[in-house]
């Protein structure tokens, strides 16, 4: 039914899936209870209904069955205590738990989130700023959808109205409200629970598969994965007859994927030695055969509701992959090249946002060059230029007047029409931006955007991009960030933002129109080449520099081995992984286990990875006394894992 903002027809306690055509700041809002009584229709669905129509849903169909047929003579589902989302195993006849449901409004930060991460309007900028509060259900959805062929494992998800008593509905000043029993219906992502043993944060990862981690790597890479941690990663042991040690993944929890803008990716796998081996005959053929464009097609029909930008995320990625892999690039230098690093305490664009900007900074300079109100016959101009800039990567327009001459689609200053780009402002971040000023009491803002430090730069692209650090913030009239991140107002109460650090985006892809969308990729395709190769030079160097730096600069002996960890006997290690400074992750999951836990990437780092959650005394080959890891004996600091770089002190 189209509601042209009249929603008198629907019953008060309906949900409702609303798509952003027509309604301004709350038209993400996935779930609404309108409270006009007049008209009251009774809700003839059944207690669990399939959102949208595929064949893909199939398998979700019959696990819908046996669970209204279990509802039906009184098996209740279960509250899920881990994760931070509200989320509910729901149960078969036999009261096995075969799904686990998550309504989209108790998301972290929504409303009616059970576990107090409230704070937040549905729409808003949630966990990962590019990610709406409310939006991660049908996320799972397409990451599931993507998974052609069952390729990566994703089990299969759908998007549902589900109606039940047990889901969360909190009173909106005090946190729950006490469980009355009522019966609620939320829109929610409803995927099937796969038994399993671990997940990969309990388990050493040696086992794992190099196909299974190649191949879940791929999908992350995709569809831009910021949340692959190893609690995201669930094991089951596939011990039999001749399969003893075997284990299977299984990849969950994609509700932070296809961001709306690039952010830093995480990706847990990109220390797996699995990562570092080239990709099989099979994988680069399922690579080859990808199509970003039908695949995008395919995702607007089954999942109306997702938004161009995430769709632009994930043309762009899949582009990358395909290029990278036919280039020769394996999964862990692909990952690489995506993720940012800090240097200097600052946030860097990765090498894929680089790229990006390199592109878009090419079709802006043209857009300057040739204004196409001056052309008069603007394809004929615009080809011109076209074959005079290709891969001419020499700056053409020193730092200050890049600043004033084309500023504006990096967010400075006012476009005007001489700047086409300038034209299009991005809806959805101009919804963000009102929500942040709103929220922060920011002023002048104009977006979340800046010219990035680019100390980094792997690429040929480094030294003509973008010059000197001196081009961040300064030129914003908005307040300074610092350190990257912007700064909020201390405004005397702890809202959702406050608790979080607002990432920065480096570059935008939502705000082009179609033609400069085309344009801008067949600029990044061309820039892509000189990237990887630039990469693939730079990884190699940087291999043996960094070892012999790091020799040099450490005062204590340099160990790279547990072999050689063997001399330092019983005594207190402080093991410091430093590559640019930049902290490896801890992922949540892992930060709820013990130091056993948190020690294992440390291992892995040494070649020794061989961790086993219920065989402790895997850790103990080399005379390190895994009790005293426990009382703390151990200490370690993990700062950026590159197996090439590590420095071990003993005192
Ligand atoms: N398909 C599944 N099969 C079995 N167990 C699952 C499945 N999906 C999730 N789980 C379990 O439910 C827990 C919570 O799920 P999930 O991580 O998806 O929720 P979340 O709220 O998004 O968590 P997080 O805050 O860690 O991102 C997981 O840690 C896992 O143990």
């Amino acid at each position: 039914m189209v509601l042209k903002n009249d929603l008198s027809a629907i019953r008060n306690d309906s949900p409702l899936l609303l798509t952003r055509n027509l309604l301004h700041r709350s038209s993400s809002t996935p779930c609404l209870s309108p409270t006009g009584r007049e008209i009251q229709q009774k809700d003839q669905s059944g207690p669990i209904e399939i959102l949208g129509h595929s064949d893909s849903f199939d398998r979700t169909k019959n696990l819908v069955k046996e669970i209204v047929k279990a509802m039906k003579i009184g098996v209740d589902p279960i509250p899920v205590h881990n994760g931070l989302g509200g989320a509910y195993y729901f149960r078969n006849s036999r009261g096995e738990s075969v799904a686990i449901v998550k309504p989209t409004d108790e998301e972290p930060f929504a409303p009616n989130n059970p576990k107090g991460f409230v704070g937040k309007a549905l729409g808003q900028p949630g966990l990962k700023r590019s990610v709406r509060v409310g939006e991660t259900g049908f996320r799972e959805v397409a990451a599931y959808l993507l998974d052609y062929g069952h390729f990566a494992n994703v089990p299969p998800t759908a998007l549902v109205k589900i109606t039940h008593s047990i889901f969360n509905v909190n009173d909106g000043v005090s946190g729950n409200k006490p469980h009355n029993n009522k019966l609620v219906s939320k829109i929610a992502s409803l995927q099937q629970f796969i038994p399993h043993d671990f997940d990969a944060s309990d388990h050493g990862t040696s086992s794992f598969p190099v196909a299974a981690v190649h191949r879940i790597g791929i999908l992350d890479i995709r569809i831009f994965n910021t949340d692959r941690h190893a609690g995201n990663l669930l094991v089951r042991k596939l011990d039999g007859v001749g399969r003893f040690g075997l284990v299977e993944l299984i990849p969950i929890d994609h509700g932070l994927c296809l961001p709306e803008s690039l952010e830093d990716p995480y990706f847990e796998w990109i220390h797996w030695p699995q990562a570092s081996i080239p990709f099989s005959e099979d994988e680069l053929a399922y690579i080859e055969n990808l199509e970003p464009v039908g695949e995008s097609a395919m995702l607007r029909r089954k999942l109306p509701m997702i938004r161009e930008a995430c769709l632009r995320v994930f043309v762009l990625c899949t582009i990358f992959l395909k290029s990278a892999a036919a280039f020769g690039l394996c999964l862990a230098e692909i990952g690489e090249m995506m993720s940012r690093e800090f240097r200097g305490g600052e946030e860097e664009p990765s090498e894929l946002e680089v790229v990006c900007m390199e592109a878009r900074r090419l079709i802006a300079e043209r857009e300057v060059l040739s204004p196409k109100a001056e052309a008069g016959d603007e394809e004929f101009q615009f080809d011109i230029d076209c074959e005079e800039e290709e891969f001419d990567f020499t700056p053409k327009i020193a730092s200050d007047d890049f600043m004033t001459r084309a500023p504006s689609h990096f967010g400075f200053g006012s476009g005007n029409g001489r700047f086409p780009l300038s034209k299009l402002e991005e809806n959805i971040e101009e919804e963000e931006e009102n929500g942040e000023e709103e929220e922060k009491g920011f002023i002048g803002l104009p977006v979340l955007e800046r010219i990035p430090t680019v100390s980094k730069l792997s690429t040929s692209l480094k030294n003509i991009s973008f010059g000197e650090k001196s081009q961040k913030y300064q030129k914003f009239s908005g307040p300074i960030p610092e350190n990257g991140y912007l700064v909020s107002s201390s405004s005397g109460h702890r809202s959702a933002n406050e608790q979080l650090p607002a990432s920065v985006s480096f570059v935008k892809l939502a705000d082009m129109n179609e033609e400069e969308w085309d344009l801008f990729l067949e600029k990044f395709h061309d820039l892509l080449y000189p990237a990887f190769a630039k990469r693939k030079s730079v990884t190699l160097g940087q291999r043996q520099r960094q070892r012999l730096d790091a020799r040099q600069r450490e005062d204590k002996p340099f160990k790279t081995s547990l072999g050689e960890l063997e001399n330092l006997g019983r005594t207190e290690l402080e093991i410091r992984c430093c590559f640019g400074g930049k902290c490896l992750k801890t992922t949540r999951s892992s930060e709820k286990k013990t130091s056993q836990t948190r020690l294992a990437p440390a291992l892995y780092l040494f070649g020794h990875s061989s961790m086993d959650a219920g065989r402790k005394s895997n850790f103990l080959p080399y005379g390190m006394d895994f009790n005293n890891t426990r009382t703390g004996r151990f200490t370690y600091w993990l700062l950026i894992c590159r197996l090439w770089n590590v420095r071990l002190t003993h005192n």
